[in-house]
Order: C-alpha cells, then sequence, then structure tokens
C-alpha cells in the first residue's frame, strides 16, 4: 500500500438503472437519496417504504413513475426483492435491525449518515455531460465534499463533453492493431496535461 493512503474505499459506478432499490424512509434525509438516485440515474426503480411520507417527497417522487412508494413499516421481506438498499429511517435500533437482515440477505446498504453501518458512502457528484467525477473524503465531511463538487463545477470547462464526443469519434474510426490505438489516442490528448507554454507534458 502507498504509504500515507489510508482511504480504502473502492470507488465504482453503478448502472444503477438496470437495478432495484430499496429505499426506507420518506422523510428528510429519505428525500436527499432519492434526489441523489433521481438527478444521476433517473430510471432507477425505487420501492420506497416508509410508515409516513413527508408531502415534499410524495412531490419529487411524483412525476416519476418508476418511484413506487408503500406507506407502512418496515419488514426484512422488502429486503428480498432488491439489489441495493439505502435506509434513511431515523431509528438507531432499526438501523441496525435492517442492517444485519442485509447482511444475512446478501444485499448491500447504506445506511444514511451511519458510516459505521453502511457496506457503501454516496459521493458527491459533479457531471458534465458524460464526465462524471465522485467525490469522497472518506466519510470525513460531506461538506468539504459538497464543496468540492461547487469547485470542479466551476473548474471544469463545459466543452469537455464536446471533446469526449471529439475523441470517442477519432477512436471509432481509427484503424491498427490496439497498442497502435492506444499510442494515437495518448498522443492526441496529451495536450490536455501540457502546461500550454510550450507542450511540456506536466510531470
Ligand atoms: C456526499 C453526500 C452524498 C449524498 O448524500 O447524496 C453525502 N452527504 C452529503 C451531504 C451532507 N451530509 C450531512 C451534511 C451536514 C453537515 C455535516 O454533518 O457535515 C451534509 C452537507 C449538506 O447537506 O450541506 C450529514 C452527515 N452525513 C454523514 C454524517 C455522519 C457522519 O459524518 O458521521 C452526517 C452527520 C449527521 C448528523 O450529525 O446527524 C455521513 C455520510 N454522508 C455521505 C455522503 C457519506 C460520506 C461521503 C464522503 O465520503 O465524503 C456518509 C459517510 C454516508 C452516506 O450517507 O452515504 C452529500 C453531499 C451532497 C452534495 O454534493 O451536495
Ligand atoms: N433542513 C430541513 O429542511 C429539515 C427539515 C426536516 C428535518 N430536518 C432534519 O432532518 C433530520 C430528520 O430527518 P430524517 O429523514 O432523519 O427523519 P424523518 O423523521 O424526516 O424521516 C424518517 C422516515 O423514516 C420513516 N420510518 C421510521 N420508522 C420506520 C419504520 N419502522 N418503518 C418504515 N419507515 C419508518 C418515517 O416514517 C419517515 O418517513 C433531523 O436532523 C432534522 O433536523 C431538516
Amino acid at each position: 500500500m502507498p504509504a500515507g493512503n489510508t482511504n480504502t474505499l473502492f470507488p465504482v459506478f453503478l448502472k444503477l438503472e438496470q437495478m432495484k432499490v430499496l429505499l426506507l424512509g420518506a422523510g428528510y434525509v429519505g428525500l436527499e437519496k432519492l434526489t441523489a438516485i433521481l438527478n444521476n440515474a433517473p430510471a432507477t426503480k425505487v420501492l420506497v417504504v416508509a410508515k409516513e411520507v413527508f408531502p415534499a417527497f410524495r412531490e419529487a417522487a411524483a412525476s416519476f413513475n418508476n418511484i413506487t412508494i408503500i406507506e407502512g413499516a418496515y419488514n426484512a421481506d422488502y429486503l428480498d426483492d432488491c439489489d441495493i438498499i439505502i435506509s434513511a429511517v431515523n431509528d438507531i435500533p432499526l438501523s441496525i435491525i435492517i442492517r444485519n437482515d442485509a447482511r444475512k440477505k446478501g444485499k448491500l446498504i447504506n445506511v444514511a449518515d451511519k458510516p459505521d453501518l453502511c457496506d457503501f458512502y454516496l459521493g458527491s457528484i459533479v457531471t458534465k455531460g458524460n464526465l462524471r467525477l465522485a467525490i469522497s473524503t472518506n466519510g470525513k465531511s460531506p461538506t468539504v465534499a459538497k464543496r468540492l463538487k461547487e469547485i470542479f463545477n466551476e473548474l471544469l470547462p463545459d466543452e469537455l463533453d464536446e471533446v469526449l464526443n471529439n475523441v470517442q469519434q477519432i477512436r471509432n474510426r481509427l484503424k491498427g492493431d490496439f497498442q497502435h490505438k492506444v499510442h494515437q489516442l495518448n498522443e492526441l490528448t496529451k495536450i490536455m496535461i501540457s502546461d500550454g507554454e510550450n507542450n511540456t507534458p506536466v510531470q
């Protein structure tokens, strides 16, 4: 392990729209997590189970026909027909029960705002067209993650999406073996890491 690397989280980008998410709780935190899902992967099938559904939550879900809401208490059977779980029930003993039920059934769970109970964390997300950056502070400070998102949003040019589309077109047109293609694509994109003055790649 490289010296000083204390963050052992392994980042992945899920094709959430091909999955079924169980969201437990439809209050303030539940709404934050629903919004995170809908902002990033709007066609995801989400089953929401909550004893009480807050009006703002209902309103946010209303225009999506892929969100099903069941008004009722949690029961472990709900875990069976889902791929991953996000729990926002605002009740620590219940959250521990849900986490243990998920473990027994081999399902990954995020217990909102409870790092010790999570199998994975949600990240703070920067999107420029096809480009997506996910930021985590290893759970140290979601507020800093949010600020970094704002900084990257400002810093990254909107034209990046055009660059991605252009390079993809060139990639599709390139002939030759794999190594030749890799070389061509690396030459083509060298300018992105040059200092602009003398085209020297930044080390
Ligand atoms: C990134 C983001 C994604 C999302 O949720 O979509 C996210 N939290 C966001 C915002 C945010 N959350 C909180 C505040 C209030 C200020 C503060 O407390 O700092 C703010 C800021 C705000 O809202 O302004 C409260 C909070 N959150 C956690 C704790 C518990 C603790 O820290 O121990 C507490 C205290 C609860 C309490 O005291 O009651 C824990 C987690 N929150 C995480 C993710 C995971 C770690 C991510 C990482 O590795 O950095 C992790 C571990 C688990 C998880 O929930 O997945 C989203 C950014 C949205 C954006 O980009 O705009
Ligand atoms: N900034 C704001 O606008 C605002 C507004 C409200 C609350 N808050 C903050 O948000 C926090 C509370 O939000 P929250 O989302 O954690 O709690 P919450 O009370 O808003 O929501 C909890 C959800 O879990 C559900 N639930 C509880 N037990 C259940 C069970 N056994 N089965 C199924 N569902 C169950 C509830 O019905 C509810 O839908 C507090 O810290 C509060 O200060 C902020």
